[in-house]
């Protein structure tokens, strides 16, 4: 039977029982991180018991309601739900308004209700959700032999330091080394233990973003396959799943600014559980906070795709700060998968479709493979943002 399926009220029943019980025997004063601990154990409890007691149950599937609220009365970014499931079905209306967020904002939610593929992503990311923040608690040292510098030039573990010596942290995990395209690095225990949860969460994603591709390919006119044939799972790619950890920490405008970036790949799917996120409107230049909304991925285009369809598509400008009062009180994760065109792919204009339509630019692009790019614009010369216009380097 399934550890965490959407079909009746028992899980959350539950839980309820046992927060209920826990508000009347715990009475030491907590901080929010140590609340959300005892939340976060509840809810293992909780799958624990379901699970061995066989109750088939539905939804919460998400954990969101454990953590301070988004608060009511800040501005948030106008993102369009998509329905995977309509999507799955190949309905006009919904891949046309999919198409549309890809070209106007670049960032759309994904709505992952009634699609059995839908189901398996939110219980996963909430599993991985768990994971990560178990990854991220393992002693400094053991996480630090797993260090960029010591595994690879891009994958692992990295972190930034904080002026009170706390940590931003993040692990990135290849998808090759899950598919079996290549020897996996070296990972902790932790990460090797739950080897079949994370190679189930890539198969799901890569799943997801091979649908989008198709209904990209159809607006764009391209033949099938134009997309897709440069983005085959056994191949290659730089497609990567993300662990994302910020430690509570002030608002620092540099930070802000250092923050800003596009996403160097094809199509991220995106899992938060605070605010934090900020998107760059792209006709106001303002920075707005993106919500988390339980049972939706947040999906966002990255560069491959502005290059490929020169400019048609939009891979917008984004960052992550401070999560918004009350939520700016806890460490922050969220978990991400980038995909990549396979490493050997050259990025420039494709030919076909729509894209022919597209005017061309008398300065020569800058053409190199996936690889090259990623490198370039995460360690190299290319830092900053790529955005139709081309790239702003950062200074
Ligand atoms: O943490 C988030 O919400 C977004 C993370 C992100 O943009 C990234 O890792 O590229
Ligand atoms: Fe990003």
């Amino acid at each position: 039977m399934p550890l965490f399926p959407r079909s009746s009220g028992s899980f959350e029943y539950f839980h309820f029982q046992l927060l209920h019980r826990y508000d009347y025997t715990l009475t030491a004063p907590m901080n929010e991180t140590e609340k959300t601990e005892i939340n976060s154990t509840i809810v293992l409890l909780t799958r624990a018991i379901v699970d061995t007691l066989g109750i088939v149950v539905m939804a919460p599937a998400t954990t969101h309601h454990l953590y301070p609220p988004f608060p009511a009365n800040i501005p948030t970014a106008p993102l369009v739900s998509v329905s995977l499931a309509k999507l799955e079905a190949s309905d006009g209306k919904e891949s046309q308004a999919f198409f549309d967020s890809c070209k106007s904002l670049g960032f759309f939610y994904l709505d992952t209700s009634n699609s059995p593929l839908g189901d398996a992503l939110v219980s996963e990311a909430e599993q991985l959700h768990e994971l990560q923040k178990e990854f991220f608690r393992l002693a400094h040292e053991e996480k630090e032999d797993y260090a960029r510098e010591r595994v690879d030039p891009f994958f692992g573990y990295r972190h930034g330091k904080l002026s009170d010596g706390q940590r931003n942290e993040t692990y990135n995990m290849r998808k090759d080394d899950f598919v079996g395209n290549c020897d996996a690095l070296p990972h902790p225990d932790l990460i090797k233990d739950n080897w079949p949860l994370l190679q189930s969460y890539v198969r799901h994603c890569r799943s997801v973003i091979d649908l989008m591709i198709t209904h990209l390919e159809v607006h764009l006119q391209l033949p099938i396959g134009t997309l897709a044939g440069l983005h085959r799972i056994n191949e290659r790619s730089g497609d990567h799943i993300r662990f994302n950890q910020r430690a509570v920490q002030p608002y620092s405008e540099g930070d802000a600014k250092e923050g800003e970036h596009t996403d160097f790949g094809t199509l991220t799917i995106l899992f938060n559980w605070l605010g934090g996120l900020q998107i760059r409107h792209p006709e106001t230049g303002e920075w707005i906070f993106v919500k988390p909304v339980p049972g939706h991925a947040i999906v966002n285009l990255g560069d491959s795709l502005v290059k490929f369809t020169a400019g048609i598509l939009r891979s917008n400008v984004h960052r992550v700060v401070v999560p918004p009062a009350p939520q700016d009180q806890i460490a922050r994760n969220s978990l991400v998968y980038f995909s990549r065109p396979e490493d050997v792919v050259v990025l420039r204009r494709l030919k076909g479709g729509l894209i022919d339509e597209q005017p061309r630019s008398d300065v020569p692009e800058l053409e190199m493979t996936s690889q090259e790019w990623i490198q370039r614009r995460s360690l190299g010369d290319l830092k900053g943002v790529y955005t139709h216009k081309g790239l702003e380097l950062r200074p």
